[in-house]
C-alpha cells in the first residue's frame, strides 16, 4: 500500500535557480494513521517543506506524494481529500463563526455539518460570534475546524496550538487522538515540544533546510546523555565531588552538572558519596534525556554554526552541520 505521504530528495529555493534554498534534500515518510511531526528552529524550512506537501508551491528538485499523488500538478485529486490548517488562516472578519464555515463547506466535497465542525473543536457556543470579536485562540479553533470540515484522509497542522490556553491545547490534542484512532494521517509542525512527544508516532527535527534528527520521540530522547545538577553544599568545592563517567562543571547560576550516559550508576555513586559526609545536595535533579533536549542540542550547534565563518545559508560555505552524510539519524 503507498504511504499517504512520500517525500524524495525535495528541495525548494526562493527566488530562482540561484536564489536561497530554504529545504534542502529532505526526504522523509508518513504512514497511515501516523502523526509524523516536523520540529526545527525558526526559519528551519518546516513551512517551506509543508506547503509543498499541501500543493501550494512546487519543489525545485525531488518528488513529493500526498495519497500517491503530486500535490501540485494533480490539485484536484489530492485537495478534496486533504485538510490543511494554516499558521494564518485568513477569514474575513465580519463574518461569523458559523458563517464562515458554511461559506467554506460550500467549496468543500461531503463537507460535515457546521454545528459537528463547531462542535468538535469546542465553538459551538460562538457559532453567532463575528470572526473579529473571536480572541486568537478561538480563531486558531476555527482554523481547525475549517480544515477538518471534508472528513480529510490526510491533515496538516501548521502550528495548530500557538495561542491556545493549556485546557484548549488538551482539548485540540484529544481531537487529534480521536482523528488519528479513525485512520487520519497527520502532519503536524510544532513549536511545543511537549506536543510532539504527546502526539507523535515519529518526529524530525529540522535545521538551515535539512532533516539532522528522526525517530520516534522515545527514540530521540534516549539518545541524548543524562544530566545530573545540585547547588554545591556549603564548603564543598567542585574539586571535592567524587570522580565519575563525565565531567563536572559549573553554570552562571551556580548549579553544578555533569551529563552522563550512566544516570543509574552515577546518581548512585553521587548518593553514596552524599551520605558518607552526611552531605545534602540543594536542589538536586537528575534526568533522562528528552526531546526538549535533542531539540536543544541542535539550537545549540546552530547557534555555534551561526557564529562560525561558514554561518551563511545560501552560499557555498556550510560546514559541517546538516549537511548530506553529516546527519545524526537515531532512526530513519
Ligand atoms: N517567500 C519567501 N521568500 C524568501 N525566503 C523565504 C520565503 N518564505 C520563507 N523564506 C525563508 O525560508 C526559510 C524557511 O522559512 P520557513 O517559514 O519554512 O521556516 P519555519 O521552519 O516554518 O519557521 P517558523 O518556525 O518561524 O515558522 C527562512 O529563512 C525564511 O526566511
Amino acid at each position: 500500500m503507498v504511504n499517504p505521504i512520500e517525500v524524495a530528495g525535495l528541495s525548494r529555493r526562493y527566488g530562482g535557480p540561484q536564489g536561497f534554498e530554504a529545504v534542502r534534500d529532505v526526504s522523509f515518510t508518513v504512514r497511515g494513521g501516523e502523526l509524523f511531526a516536523l520540529l526545527g528552529t525558526n526559519g528551519a524550512g518546516k513551512t517551506s517543506t509543508v506547503e509543498v506537501l499541501e500543493g501550494l508551491a512546487r519543489p525545485s528538485a525531488g518528488t513529493v506524494r500526498v495519497l500517491g499523488h503530486d500535490p501540485y500538478r494533480e490539485r484536484a485529486k489530492v485537495r478534496p481529500r486533504t485538510g490543511v490548517m494554516l499558521q494564518e488562516g485568513g477569514f474575513p472578519s465580519d463574518l461569523t463563526a458559523a458563517e464562515t464555515l458554511r461559506m467554506w463547506a460550500g467549496c468543500t466535497t461531503g463537507a460535515r455539518p457546521v454545528a459537528e465542525a463547531l462542535d468538535l473543536v469546542g465553538l459551538a457556543g460562538r457559532a453567532g460570534v463575528a470572526v473579529k470579536r473571536l480572541s486568537g485562540g478561538e480563531r486558531r479553533r476555527l482554523d481547525l475546524a475549517a480544515a477538518l470540515l471534508g472528513r480529510p484522509a490526510v491533515l496538516f497542522l501548521d502550528e495548530p496550538t500557538t495561542g491556545l490556553d493549556p485546557e484548549s491545547r488538551r482539548a485540540t490534542w484529544d481531537l487529534v487522538r480521536s482523528l488519528l484512532n479513525e485512520g487520519t494521517t497527520v502532519l503536524l509542525t510544532t513549536h511545543y515540544l511537549e506536543e510532539a512527544a504527546e502526539l507523535a508516532d515519529r518526529v524530525a527535527i529540522m535545521h538551515a533546510g535539512s532533516i539532522v534528527l528522526s525517530g520516534t520521540p522515545a527514540e530521540i530522547a534516549a539518545a541524548q546523555p543524562s544530566s545530573i545538577s545540585f547547588e554545591l553544599p556549603v564548603g564543598v568545592t567542585v574539586a571535592d565531588l567524587p570522580a565519575l563517567s563525565g565531567e563536572w562543571s559549573t553554570g552562571p547560576a551556580g548549579r553544578t552538572s555533569m551529563t552522563t550516559a550512566r544516570l543509574q550508576a552515577d546518581l548512585g555513586a553521587l548518593l553514596a558519596w552524599a551520605d558518607a559526609r552526611d552531605l545534602t545536595l540543594p536542589g538536586l535533579d537528575a534526568r533522562s534525556g528528552s526531546l526538549e533536549e535533542a531539540f536543544l542540542a541542535v539550537a545549540r550547534r546552530e547557534r555555534a554554526t551561526a557564529a562560525g565563518p561558514a554561518a551563511k545559508r545560501g552560499g557555498t560555505a556550510r560546514r559541517g552541520f546538516g549537511r548530506r552524510g553529516d546527519r545524526n539519524e537515531v532512526a530513519a
